[in-house]
């Protein structure tokens, strides 16, 4: 079991601490922390707040990722899904909300925009070398192995 820290910004005491909708739940809710709502045109993108900032342990990650509701039933989406929340990153845990779907979407304060899943990132050196090891596959790639 990993402790994150959450920190919540001034004037969002009534923004929850993000939580699973369920016990098993892989994502963390995440609401919106805007003062007044917020229009997404078709095809608009736009930075939402969440109203606090974070600090996890050093070998995790948190990924933002869309909620399908969202996405199934509006177009509403994240843009650079997932997002990448670093663990050495203390700001606001911002949500670039982007909609695809035909019709304006408005995002009021609390409501649940996105969820936040941490992973274990491994640690990793990148080492430049003059030859790779073979492998069966080679260089194939990008639908090599069929026509669909
Ligand atoms: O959906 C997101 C993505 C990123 N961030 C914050 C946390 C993350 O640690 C930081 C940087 O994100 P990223 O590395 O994806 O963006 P960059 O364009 O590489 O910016 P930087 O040069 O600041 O790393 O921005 C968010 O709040 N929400
Ligand atoms: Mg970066």
């Amino acid at each position: 079991m990993y402790q994150v820290l959450f920190k919540r910004l001034e004037g969002n005491e009534d923004i929850a601490v993000p939580r699973k909708m369920s016990e098993w739940a892989a994502g963390f809710d995440l609401q919106a922390a805007v003062s007044e709502p917020v229009v997404l045109q078709p095809g608009e993108r736009k930075l939402i707040p969440t109203g606090f900032s974070m600090a996890m342990p050093m070998e995790l990650e948190a990924q933002i990722r869309p909620r399908s509701g969202l996405a199934y039933k509006h177009g509403i989406t994240c843009l650079n899904s997932p997002g990448t929340i670093d663990a050495d990153y203390r700001g606001e845990v911002k949500v670039l909300l982007v909609n695809l779907g035909a019709e304006p979407f408005a995002i009021t304060r609390g409501e649940r925009i996105a969820q936040m899943v941490f992973q274990v990132v491994p640690q990793v050196t990148i080492e430049e070398a003059e030859e790779l090891p073979d492998t069966v596959r080679g260089a194939g790639g990008f639908g090599h192995t069929g026509v669909k």
